[in-house]
C-alpha cells in the first residue's frame, strides 16, 4: 500500500489554557486533494498552521515522510509548500520577477523548475505582466507555483476560494486537481463551504470544535447524495442562466419566468448566495426534496456545517 506523505499523530493544541485542538488522528497520501472542512472557528487554520510549521504542537506529533516535525523539523518541513497567509508579491515587479526572486531564498531552483510551475498553474501567457494588473485569482495561482518551486510532497493551502468569483473558483479547482495528478503533490485544501469541497476533493475530513468528525470519499458520498432539482423565478432570467451555469454545468432549462436545473442539496445556499450577489432579483425557489438524507448532514448530525 501506498505510505502516506502526511501523519497526524493525537495533534493537540491549547491556546491560552483553552483546548482548541483536541486529537487529531489522520494520514494523507500522494496525489490525493483531501479537503478540510468545518465551519468558522472549529480549528481549521490553527491545524494548518501547525502542519506548515508556522505554530508548534501542545502534545502530538507530525510526520511529513516519516520525519517528525518536532524532532526533524528541517527534514521534515522541506517536503511542504503552503499558502497559510496571502503570499508577499510585490506588484510592480512582473510575476516572472517575483518568482525569479523568491527562488534566490532557496538554493538550488534552475530556471526550467520555474518555467515548469509557472506553465502548472496556466499563467505562461501572463507571467511577464505586472503582478498589480492581475486578478485575485492569478495572484492565488502565482502564489502557489512560488509555494511549488522547491518540489514539494504535500501542498497546503488555507481557503483558496477565498473571495474568488465563480470562474475562478473554477480555475483554481482545475489547477489543484491537475497539480495533484501531474506532480503527483498531495494538496490540503481548507474551506467551510461543502459544495467547493465535493468539486475539488478525492477525500473530505470534516472538523468541528478542534475535532475530527469524519472522513469520507467524496465518490462514496455523492453516490449517497440525492441530488435536487431546482426550479426558480428568476430576474434577469439570462444572468441567473449563466451564474448556474458557472455553478453546476449547462444543465439549465428555461420556461417562462423560470429557470430550472439540478443541484445537491449543499450546492443550494451557494448557488443563492452568488446569485443575490451577481445582481439577480429571485422570486421564488421551489426545491423538490428527496427522501433520503443527505449524506453529509447525516454524518454531521443534522448541523449545518456553513
Ligand atoms: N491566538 C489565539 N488566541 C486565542 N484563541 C485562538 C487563537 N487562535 C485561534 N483561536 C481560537 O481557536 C479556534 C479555532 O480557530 P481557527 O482559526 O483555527 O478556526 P478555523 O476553522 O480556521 O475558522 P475560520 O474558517 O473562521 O478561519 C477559534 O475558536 C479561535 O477563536
Amino acid at each position: 500500500m501506498t505510505q502516506p506523505v502526511m501523519q497526524l499523530k493525537e495533534v493537540q493544541k491549547t491556546i491560552k489554557g483553552k483546548p482548541i485542538i483536541k486529537g487529531l488522528d489522520f494520514d494523507i497520501y500522494p496525489g490525493e486533494v483531501f479537503g478540510f472542512l468545518g465551519p468558522n472557528g472549529a480549528g481549521k487554520t490553527t491545524t494548518i498552521r501547525m502542519m506548515v510549521g508556522l505554530m508548534k504542537l501542545t502534545s502530538g506529533d507530525i510526520y511529513i515522510k516519516g520525519n517528525s516535525i518536532i524532532k526533524d523539523y528541517k527534514q521534515a518541513i522541506r517536503h511542504v509548500g503552503g499558502i497559510v497567509e496571502n503570499p508577499e508579491m510585490y506588484p510592480f515587479m512582473s510575476g516572472w520577477k517575483n518568482l525569479i526572486h523568491y527562488s534566490r531564498m532557496i538554493p538550488g531552483i534552475p530556471n526550467e523548475r520555474i518555467k515548469e510551475v509557472v506553465q502548472l498553474v496556466g499563467l505562461e501567457n501572463r507571467v511577464n505582466d505586472k503582478v498589480g494588473k492581475y486578478s485575485l485569482g492569478m495572484r492565488q495561482r502565482l502564489g502557489i507555483a512560488q509555494a511549488l518551486l522547491h518540489n514539494p510532497s504535500i501542498l497546503i493551502l488555507d481557503e483558496p476560494t477565498n473571495g474568488l468569483d465563480p470562474a475562478g473558483i473554477r480555475e483554481i479547482r482545475s489547477y489543484i486537481r491537475r497539480m495533484a495528478a501531474e506532480e503527483n503533490v498531495a494538496v490540503i485544501v481548507s474551506s467551510h463551504i461543502l459544495s467547493e469541497m465535493e468539486m475539488m476533493c478525492d477525500r473530505i475530513g470534516i472538523i468541528k470544535n478542534g475535532e475530527l468528525i469524519t472522513i469520507q470519499s467524496v465518490q462514496e458520498a455523492l453516490k449517497q447524495t440525492e441530488q435536487r432539482e431546482v426550479s426558480m423565478e428568476a430576474n434577469p432570467q439570462q444572468l441567473a442562466t449563466e451564474i448556474v451555469t458557472e455553478l453546476v454545468g449547462d444543465d439549465i432549462s428555461q420556461s417562462g419566468e423560470m429557470i430550472h436545473f439540478v443541484a445537491s442539496r449543499a450546492q443550494i445556499p451557494d448557488i443563492i448566495k452568488h446569485l443575490v450577489n451577481g445582481g439577480v432579483d429571485l422570486y421564488s425557489v421551489d426545491v423538490k426534496r428527496s427522501t433520503l438524507e443527505d449524506a453529509f448532514m447525516d454524518v454531521i448530525g443534522g448541523d449545518s456545517i456553513e
